[in-house]
């Protein structure tokens, strides 16, 4: 009995996953769904633009489509919200080519894989009413009935409203949740007006600078550029391949003075060295666009001429340039150390991906938060680590 009923939800399984092929309005789908995860935001944030003062109104099939990809990636809840969502749009009456039989089954199969079996139950016996002569469902409903009833009196955990079901210190940061700025901490970081160290160059102007994290250092210098290089480097860009988490849109000091500009203020701000610099690079998210965790170092070995593996250059250091502010979302945080940073225009941020023994930084790990509403521009240049030693003094000690 047991393994027949396993059997119909295997079914029930891969018949939702054999639908159409459509990579790239599922792509967009689950960029929605990721944003709704990550803000907690139940469909109605979306479709009546609750937070946004924007609705995007979504008619029947396409909140389906949204519960099918939720589903097949496992978002049990928010494949339910959705599906919900398509339901009742359809008793309104608004016309659709999605089923009722399509979405029940959602609702019905969301609700059992969420540990919902009152909800299981009900949508079941919905779909039982459009066809009483449907075998398997009656099969199905049976069993959702006994597992209701083996629950006894266990809460079910609610369908309707988000929570917070993973714990996850990125997901928390991103909803400005979880900063650590403890009073200690906080009154060992610092604010002040540099010159670089003297430098010739920012003595009359000195730039504001403000430490955001001791470990690993993360530095905000502020006002770095002015409005005017920011539209260049975004119209020098926008021609080019734009893209998130890549390597595009990057920019040669021969395409226009100002890039020379920009990186030599960038060597003058932070003291490093541009001879091991990458080009300057510039990426755009819309809206719902991130980067998930990662580390900017690779530490990577590879052979050299003399079949020896050797240290393969790594980004040592990153400076992010924000070119817009954003007005909901993509901060770039700091899962392990708890810091966010809200983008601010013509800000700059400097921190290490490695440290001083040239291992590592666990804690320079990062990610660029989904952007909410707004448009988020960043320019990044990275710092190879050689040609940075006189710069950084290397250090021996374990953990430095
Ligand atoms: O978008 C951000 O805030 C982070 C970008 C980033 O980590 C990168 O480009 O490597
Ligand atoms: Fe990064």
């Amino acid at each position: 009995m047991q393994s027949s009923y396993e059997d119909y939800i295997e079914q029930l399984d891969s018949e939702l996953l054999e639908l159409p092929d459509q990579e790239d309005l599922d792509g967009a789908a689950l960029g929605l769904i990721r944003l709704q995860e990550i803000y907690l935001l139940p469909p109605e944030n979306i479709t009546k633009g609750t937070l946004t003062g924007k609705p995007s109104p979504l008619n029947p099939d396409e909140a389906y489509h949204l519960a099918r990809v939720a589903y097949e990636y496992e978002k049990f809840q928010h494949a339910f919200l959705w599906a919900y969502e398509s339901l009742k749009q359809k008793k309104r009456g608004v016309t659709s080519e999605v089923s009722f039989k399509d979405v029940l089954t959602v609702l019905s199969s969301s609700s059992y894989k969420f540990g919902q079996l009152p909800l299981a139950v009900f949508f079941t016996e919905q779909l039982l009413k459009l066809d009483p002569t449907d075998e398997q469902v009656r099969y199905v409903l049976k069993h959702y009935k006994l597992l209701k009833e083996l629950r006894g009196h266990i809460p079910s955990p609610n369908m309707f409203t988000l929570t917070d079901p993973i714990v996850s210190s990125y997901e928390a940061l991103c909803r400005g949740e979880d900063i650590k700025k403890t009073p200690k901490r906080q009154r060992a970081l610092y604010c002040r007006y540099s010159t670089g160290g003297g430098n010739p160059r920012l003595i009359y102007a000195p730039v504001k600078e403000e430490e955001e994290s001791d470990n690993p250092p993360i530095i905000r210098y502020y006002d770095v550029l002015s409005e005017k290089e920011i539209e260049i480097l975004k119209s020098l860009s926008r021609p080019k391949r734009l893209c998130i988490n890549g390597n595009c849109a990057a920019l040669n000091d021969e395409e226009d003075p100002v890039i020379g500009r920009v990186n030599q203020r960038i060597a003058d701000i932070t003291g490093l060295d541009m001879e091991s610099s990458e080009l300057l690079q510039v990426a755009n998210y819309g809206i719902g666009g991130r980067f998930e965790p990662h580390y900017d170092a690779k530490v990577k070995f590879r052979e050299n001429f003399q079949r020896k593996f050797v240290l393969f250059l790594s980004r040592m250091a990153t400076v992010l340039i924000y070119l817009s502010d954003v007005e909901v979302g993509g901060a770039t945080v700091f899962p392990e150390v708890g810091v966010a940073l809200k983008p601010q225009k013509g800000s700059a941020v400097l921190w290490f991906n490695l440290l001083r023994n040239g291992r590592m930084d666990d804690n320079a790990l990062h990610a660029g938060c989904p952007v909410f509403i707004g448009n988020k521009w960043i320019a990044t240049k990275w710092f190879r680590e050689r040609g940075q030693e006189f710069r950084r003094p290397c250090s021996l000690s374990e953990s430095e």
